[in-house]
């Protein structure tokens, strides 16, 4: 018989697209990549970030397929091990720069593509380079793109074949905010229109934040926390944030007072994300049952503040 619980897991494995257990990387004594677990489900745009070395770039080569893990297990579309060698054409990869051929055009650099992939369908380049934004660029030579240009190609090329997953490896870095947009709107379009599951790594959670649905940090090659957009934009919103000794002593008094919408973030700290007017009344109401407050204050934080405090960046906070 299957138990209530043994179901609902059951059900959440089965929306995993990927998912990585105890995956691990090391060079010589170093591990790049330590005991990292990443679930992501189907459909969604999964941040990955972390800073300059934090194991990134490493991380996306095993899921690629291009580096081997030292030890872990990688699982994907319901395969792992050796079986992942017969879907390893589901998964298109944008690693570090693309190998873009300088002295063609965009179509010319897909066509190649195309060929090794035994690709022939009429139409098939110009529907990529319209996914891409790259459909007005011509016959003008790649080595003449901008940046932004050459990123959109190098998504272009990870799409033949019609990949399920797509991973990039900080597509946006060194981009101006123009060339930021472009690929974040490449991305978005890529989910709606194609329904890709995509796995994108950024050092920059703000840029990130406006199209990832779920989110990967990653810090000296530890993954320190999975969370949802929602997760995210909570963590950042407006809120009460209470500093006392025992939190679990208020949360009855809190009950009381009507709240509903409270987290206990830590041992110290409660924040709570409703009726932001109240604070003075809910001190008054801890201090009548005898619970010491030692702070109340509304805050709220900014994304890549959070980011800081939590990879311990931000020496001021
Ligand atoms: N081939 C290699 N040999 C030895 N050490 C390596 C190798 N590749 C990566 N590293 C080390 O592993 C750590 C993680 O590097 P990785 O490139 O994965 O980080 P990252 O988060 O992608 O950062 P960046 O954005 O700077 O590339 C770093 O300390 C790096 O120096």
């Amino acid at each position: 018989m299957i138990t209530a619980d043994k179901k609902k897991e059951t059900e959440k494995l089965n929306e995993l697209l990927l998912s990585t257990k105890g995956l691990t990387k090391k060079y010589g004594h170093h591990n790049a990549v330590d005991q990292v677990d990443i679930h992501i489900k189907k459909g969604a745009i999964y941040g990955f970030i972390g800073r300059n070395g934090a194991g990134k770039t490493t991380c996306l080569k095993m899921i690629s397929g291009l580096s081997k893990p030292t030890s872990g297990t990688i699982e994907m579309f319901g395969y792992s091990g050796k079986e992942l060698k017969q879907i390893r054409s589901r998964v298109g990869c944008l690693i570090e720069a693309p190998g873009l051929y300088g002295g063609m055009n965009a179509y010319e650099n897909l066509n190649i593509k195309c060929k090794l992939f035994g690709i022939k369908k009429k139409g098939y380049i110009e529907d990529i380079l319209r996914t891409v934004g790259l459909e007005d660029v011509g016959k003008k030579k790649t080595k003449q793109f901008s940046l932004g240009m050459k990123q959109r190609l190098g998504i272009g090329l990870a799409l033949v074949g019609e990949p399920d997953l797509l991973v990039l490896d900080e597509p946006i870095n060194g981009l101006d905010p123009q060339g930021i947009a472009e690929v974040r709107d490449t991305i978005q379009k890529l989910r709606d229109e194609r329904n890709m599951t995509i796995l994108i790594s950024s050092h920059l959670l703000e840029e990130l934040s406006r199209i990832a649905t779920d989110y990967g940090i990653i810090h000296n090659g530890s993954l320190l926390q999975e969370l949802t957009r929602e997760e995210l934009m909570k963590h950042c919103s407006e809120r009460i944030e209470i500093t006392l000794e025992h939190p679990k002593q208020a949360l009855p008094v809190l009950d009381r007072m009507g709240f509903n919408n409270y987290q206990v973030t830590d041992k110290s700290h409660i924040h709570i994300f409703e009726r932001l007017n109240e604070s003075a009344s809910i001190n008054m109401e801890l201090a009548k049952e005898g619970i010491p407050v030692r702070g109340i204050s509304i805050t709220s934080e900014e994304l890549e503040t959070y980011f800081l405090n939590l990879t311990g960046g931000n020496q001021n906070a």
